[in-house]
Protein backbone atom coordinates (compact mmCIF):
# COMPACT_ATOMS: atom_id res chain seq x y z
CA UNK A 1 0.00 0.00 0.00
CA UNK A 2 1.89 3.42 -0.69
CA UNK A 3 1.41 5.83 1.57
CA UNK A 4 -1.18 8.69 1.25
CA UNK A 5 0.69 12.31 0.78
CA UNK A 6 -0.92 15.43 1.49
CA UNK A 7 -3.90 16.10 -0.56
CA UNK A 8 -5.83 19.26 -1.29
CA UNK A 9 -9.74 19.55 -1.52
CA UNK A 10 -11.07 22.35 -4.05
CA UNK A 11 -14.82 22.42 -4.00
CA UNK A 12 -15.92 24.72 -6.80
CA UNK A 13 -19.07 26.31 -5.67
CA UNK A 14 -19.86 29.38 -6.97
CA UNK A 15 -21.98 28.44 -9.92
CA UNK A 16 -25.54 30.15 -10.19
CA UNK A 17 -27.25 27.29 -11.23
CA UNK A 18 -29.26 28.72 -14.30
CA UNK A 19 -30.33 25.14 -16.09
CA UNK A 20 -31.99 24.75 -12.20
CA UNK A 21 -34.34 27.32 -12.51
CA UNK A 22 -34.54 27.77 -8.96
CA UNK A 23 -35.15 30.93 -6.40
CA UNK A 24 -31.45 30.40 -5.17
CA UNK A 25 -27.89 28.35 -6.59
CA UNK A 26 -28.52 24.78 -6.77
CA UNK A 27 -25.75 24.40 -4.01
CA UNK A 28 -28.19 25.69 -1.47
CA UNK A 29 -31.33 24.32 -2.28
CA UNK A 30 -32.41 21.75 0.40
CA UNK A 31 -31.60 17.75 -0.03
CA UNK A 32 -32.46 15.07 2.81
CA UNK A 33 -32.34 17.95 5.67
CA UNK A 34 -29.54 20.14 4.81
CA UNK A 35 -28.14 22.09 1.65
CA UNK A 36 -26.68 20.08 -1.33
CA UNK A 37 -23.44 21.69 -0.51
CA UNK A 38 -23.29 20.36 2.89
CA UNK A 39 -24.22 17.02 2.14
CA UNK A 40 -21.23 17.36 -0.53
CA UNK A 41 -18.68 18.42 2.20
CA UNK A 42 -20.16 15.42 4.99
CA UNK A 43 -19.25 13.30 1.80
CA UNK A 44 -15.74 14.15 1.71
CA UNK A 45 -14.89 14.94 5.03
CA UNK A 46 -15.79 10.96 5.40
CA UNK A 47 -12.60 10.65 3.46
CA UNK A 48 -9.42 10.16 6.23
CA UNK A 49 -7.18 11.92 3.68
CA UNK A 50 -9.16 14.96 3.34
CA UNK A 51 -8.30 17.51 5.56
CA UNK A 52 -7.96 21.00 3.89
CA UNK A 53 -10.62 22.35 1.62
CA UNK A 54 -10.96 25.27 -0.56
CA UNK A 55 -14.31 26.46 -0.90
CA UNK A 56 -14.47 28.30 -4.35
CA UNK A 57 -17.97 30.86 -3.25
CA UNK A 58 -19.42 33.65 -5.77
CA UNK A 59 -18.05 36.74 -4.24
CA UNK A 60 -21.20 37.52 -2.94
CA UNK A 61 -22.72 34.64 -1.51
CA UNK A 62 -24.68 35.47 1.19
CA UNK A 63 -26.36 31.90 2.10
CA UNK A 64 -22.41 29.95 3.16
CA UNK A 65 -22.18 32.17 6.01
CA UNK A 66 -25.47 30.68 7.03
CA UNK A 67 -24.20 26.99 7.20
CA UNK A 68 -23.05 25.56 10.69
CA UNK A 69 -20.04 24.51 8.45
CA UNK A 70 -19.02 28.35 7.94
CA UNK A 71 -17.06 28.21 11.38
CA UNK A 72 -15.38 24.91 9.96
CA UNK A 73 -11.58 25.50 10.75
CA UNK A 74 -10.16 23.04 7.75
CA UNK A 75 -12.67 25.24 5.43
CA UNK A 76 -10.77 27.99 3.80
CA UNK A 77 -13.13 30.37 1.48
CA UNK A 78 -11.65 31.12 -2.05
CA UNK A 79 -13.35 33.81 -4.28
CA UNK A 80 -15.45 32.12 -7.15
CA UNK A 81 -14.81 33.30 -11.01
CA UNK A 82 -16.49 33.39 -13.95
CA UNK A 83 -16.45 29.96 -14.93
CA UNK A 84 -15.91 26.75 -13.00
CA UNK A 85 -12.18 27.27 -14.36
CA UNK A 86 -11.66 30.26 -12.78
CA UNK A 87 -12.80 29.05 -10.13
CA UNK A 88 -11.11 26.34 -9.56
CA UNK A 89 -7.91 28.45 -10.13
CA UNK A 90 -8.64 30.62 -8.15
CA UNK A 91 -8.20 27.92 -5.33
CA UNK A 92 -5.14 26.56 -7.02
CA UNK A 93 -3.39 29.74 -6.40
CA UNK A 94 -4.11 29.51 -2.62
CA UNK A 95 -2.61 26.29 -2.26
CA UNK A 96 0.90 25.22 -1.15
CA UNK A 97 1.81 22.49 -3.60
CA UNK A 98 5.03 21.52 -1.40
CA UNK A 99 3.03 21.31 1.52
CA UNK A 100 -0.34 19.55 -0.33
CA UNK A 101 1.16 17.91 -3.82
CA UNK A 102 -2.34 16.35 -4.88
CA UNK A 103 -5.32 18.05 -5.06
CA UNK A 104 -8.42 16.29 -5.77
CA UNK A 105 -11.56 18.79 -6.85
CA UNK A 106 -15.11 17.68 -6.44
CA UNK A 107 -18.26 19.79 -7.64
CA UNK A 108 -20.42 21.03 -5.01
CA UNK A 109 -23.17 19.51 -7.21
CA UNK A 110 -21.84 16.37 -6.69
CA UNK A 111 -23.15 15.25 -3.24
CA UNK A 112 -24.18 11.13 -3.26
CA UNK A 113 -20.48 10.53 -4.70
CA UNK A 114 -19.76 7.39 -2.85
CA UNK A 115 -17.06 7.29 -0.35
CA UNK A 116 -15.41 4.73 -1.38
CA UNK A 117 -15.00 5.47 -5.21
CA UNK A 118 -13.28 8.57 -3.52
CA UNK A 119 -11.04 6.32 -2.13
CA UNK A 120 -10.40 4.43 -5.18
CA UNK A 121 -9.53 7.30 -7.02
CA UNK A 122 -6.59 8.41 -4.57
CA UNK A 123 -5.18 4.86 -4.43
CA UNK A 124 -5.17 4.32 -8.25
CA UNK A 125 -3.34 8.02 -8.75
CA UNK A 126 -1.47 7.63 -5.79
CA UNK A 127 -0.03 3.77 -6.87
CA UNK A 128 0.19 4.95 -10.37
CA UNK A 129 2.00 7.77 -9.63
CA UNK A 130 -0.53 10.43 -12.28
CA UNK A 131 -3.71 11.96 -12.13
CA UNK A 132 -7.45 10.56 -13.03
CA UNK A 133 -10.29 10.96 -12.59
CA UNK A 134 -14.01 8.83 -11.57
CA UNK A 135 -15.55 8.15 -14.85
CA UNK A 136 -18.18 5.11 -16.02
CA UNK A 137 -18.19 3.77 -19.62
CA UNK A 138 -21.23 5.43 -21.90
CA UNK A 139 -24.39 2.99 -21.98
CA UNK A 140 -26.67 4.80 -23.94
CA UNK A 141 -26.55 5.02 -28.13
CA UNK A 142 -24.54 7.90 -28.84
CA UNK A 143 -26.52 10.47 -31.43
CA UNK A 144 -24.63 13.96 -32.59
CA UNK A 145 -27.89 16.07 -33.73
CA UNK A 146 -27.08 18.07 -36.93
CA UNK A 147 -26.77 21.96 -36.62
CA UNK A 148 -30.56 22.41 -38.53
CA UNK A 149 -33.23 24.25 -36.44
CA UNK A 150 -35.54 21.57 -35.64
CA UNK A 151 -34.03 18.60 -33.82
CA UNK A 152 -32.84 15.67 -35.40
CA UNK A 153 -30.28 13.39 -35.69
CA UNK A 154 -27.10 13.82 -37.57
CA UNK A 155 -25.38 10.77 -36.97
CA UNK A 156 -24.85 7.68 -34.87
CA UNK A 157 -21.57 8.19 -32.48
CA UNK A 158 -19.38 5.05 -32.03
CA UNK A 159 -19.62 4.81 -28.15
CA UNK A 160 -16.33 2.30 -27.99
CA UNK A 161 -14.31 3.72 -25.85
CA UNK A 162 -16.82 6.91 -24.77
CA UNK A 163 -17.08 7.58 -21.03
CA UNK A 164 -18.37 9.92 -18.72
CA UNK A 165 -16.34 11.96 -17.06
CA UNK A 166 -17.27 12.79 -12.97
CA UNK A 167 -15.49 14.38 -10.23
CA UNK A 168 -13.54 13.90 -8.06
CA UNK A 169 -10.50 14.43 -9.83
CA UNK A 170 -7.11 14.04 -8.92
CA UNK A 171 -4.11 15.37 -9.87
CA UNK A 172 -0.50 17.00 -9.17
CA UNK A 173 -1.28 20.22 -7.71
CA UNK A 174 2.16 22.19 -9.26
CA UNK A 175 1.07 20.01 -12.96
CA UNK A 176 -2.74 21.13 -12.62
CA UNK A 177 -2.19 24.57 -11.82
CA UNK A 178 0.38 25.45 -14.47
CA UNK A 179 -1.39 23.42 -17.21
CA UNK A 180 -4.97 25.20 -16.50
CA UNK A 181 -3.70 28.83 -15.99
CA UNK A 182 -1.74 28.23 -19.07
CA UNK A 183 -4.59 26.99 -20.88
CA UNK A 184 -6.87 29.82 -19.74
CA UNK A 185 -4.31 32.24 -20.79
CA UNK A 186 -4.96 30.32 -24.25
CA UNK A 187 -8.26 30.95 -24.28
CA UNK A 188 -8.80 27.19 -24.28
CA UNK A 189 -12.17 25.54 -23.67
CA UNK A 190 -11.76 23.71 -19.95
CA UNK A 191 -15.00 21.93 -18.65
CA UNK A 192 -12.94 19.80 -16.13
CA UNK A 193 -9.50 19.76 -14.48
CA UNK A 194 -8.60 16.49 -16.84
CA UNK A 195 -9.08 18.79 -20.16
CA UNK A 196 -6.63 20.68 -19.06
CA UNK A 197 -3.70 18.00 -18.60
CA UNK A 198 -5.00 16.60 -21.25
CA UNK A 199 -4.25 20.28 -23.55
CA UNK A 200 -1.04 19.94 -21.10
CA UNK A 201 -0.15 16.36 -22.73
CA UNK A 202 -0.22 15.01 -19.43
CA UNK A 203 -1.44 11.75 -18.82
CA UNK A 204 -5.14 11.28 -16.83
CA UNK A 205 -6.28 7.82 -15.62
CA UNK A 206 -9.71 6.85 -15.78
CA UNK A 207 -10.65 4.98 -12.25
CA UNK A 208 -14.49 3.73 -13.25
CA UNK A 209 -16.60 4.70 -10.31
CA UNK A 210 -20.64 4.21 -9.79
CA UNK A 211 -22.96 5.96 -12.27
CA UNK A 212 -24.86 7.17 -8.81
CA UNK A 213 -22.47 9.67 -8.72
CA UNK A 214 -24.80 12.46 -10.58
CA UNK A 215 -24.25 16.11 -10.82
CA UNK A 216 -27.28 18.01 -9.83
CA UNK A 217 -28.05 20.26 -12.98
CA UNK A 218 -32.24 19.91 -13.39
CA UNK A 219 -35.05 19.93 -11.13
CA UNK A 220 -35.55 16.36 -11.48
CA UNK A 221 -31.93 15.69 -10.34
CA UNK A 222 -32.63 16.60 -6.95
CA UNK A 223 -35.09 13.46 -6.12
CA UNK A 224 -32.69 11.03 -7.82
CA UNK A 225 -30.18 12.21 -5.28
CA UNK A 226 -32.11 11.73 -2.38
CA UNK A 227 -33.05 8.63 -3.29
CA UNK A 228 -29.65 7.60 -3.68
CA UNK A 229 -28.05 9.68 -0.68
CA UNK A 230 -31.01 7.57 1.50
CA UNK A 231 -30.33 4.34 -0.48
CA UNK A 232 -26.65 4.36 -0.89
CA UNK A 233 -23.63 2.62 1.29
N1 LIG B 1 -18.25 30.06 -12.19
C1 LIG B 1 -18.50 28.84 -11.64
C2 LIG B 1 -19.44 27.94 -12.23
C3 LIG B 1 -19.68 26.72 -11.62
N2 LIG B 1 -19.01 26.43 -10.46
C4 LIG B 1 -19.27 25.17 -9.78
O1 LIG B 1 -18.89 24.07 -10.62
C5 LIG B 1 -19.73 22.95 -10.33
C6 LIG B 1 -20.27 22.31 -11.62
O2 LIG B 1 -20.80 23.35 -12.42
P1 LIG B 1 -22.34 23.37 -12.94
O3 LIG B 1 -23.02 22.08 -12.64
O4 LIG B 1 -22.32 23.88 -14.34
O5 LIG B 1 -22.97 24.48 -11.98
P2 LIG B 1 -23.58 25.87 -12.45
O6 LIG B 1 -22.60 26.60 -13.29
O7 LIG B 1 -24.06 26.53 -11.20
O8 LIG B 1 -24.83 25.39 -13.31
P3 LIG B 1 -25.43 26.14 -14.62
O9 LIG B 1 -24.45 25.86 -15.73
O10 LIG B 1 -26.75 25.45 -14.80
O11 LIG B 1 -25.54 27.60 -14.27
C7 LIG B 1 -20.86 23.44 -9.43
O12 LIG B 1 -20.65 22.94 -8.11
C8 LIG B 1 -20.74 24.95 -9.49
O13 LIG B 1 -21.12 25.58 -8.25
C9 LIG B 1 -18.08 27.31 -9.89
O14 LIG B 1 -17.48 27.02 -8.84
N3 LIG B 1 -17.83 28.50 -10.49
C1 LIG C 1 -16.55 18.82 -14.06
C2 LIG C 1 -17.74 18.04 -14.57
O1 LIG C 1 -18.63 17.78 -13.50
C3 LIG C 1 -17.28 16.73 -15.15
O2 LIG C 1 -18.39 16.08 -15.76
C4 LIG C 1 -18.51 18.82 -15.66
O3 LIG C 1 -17.64 19.09 -16.73
C5 LIG C 1 -19.05 20.12 -15.13
O4 LIG C 1 -19.71 20.71 -16.24
P1 LIG C 1 -20.67 21.93 -15.98
O5 LIG C 1 -21.21 22.34 -17.32
O6 LIG C 1 -19.78 22.99 -15.36
O7 LIG C 1 -21.72 21.42 -15.07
Amino acid sequence: MTAVPAIATVIPAAGVGKRMKADKPKQYLPLCGLTVLEQTLHRLKQVPALQQFFLALSPDDPYFPELSVAADPQIQRVEGGAERANSVLNALLQIDAKAYPWVLVHDAARPVVRVSDIELLIDSCIEAGQGGILATPVRDTMKRASDTAEQTVEHTVDRTGLWHAYTPQLFPTALLRDALQQALAQAVAITDEASAMEWAGLPVLLVQGHADNIKITQAEDLALAAFYLEHSV
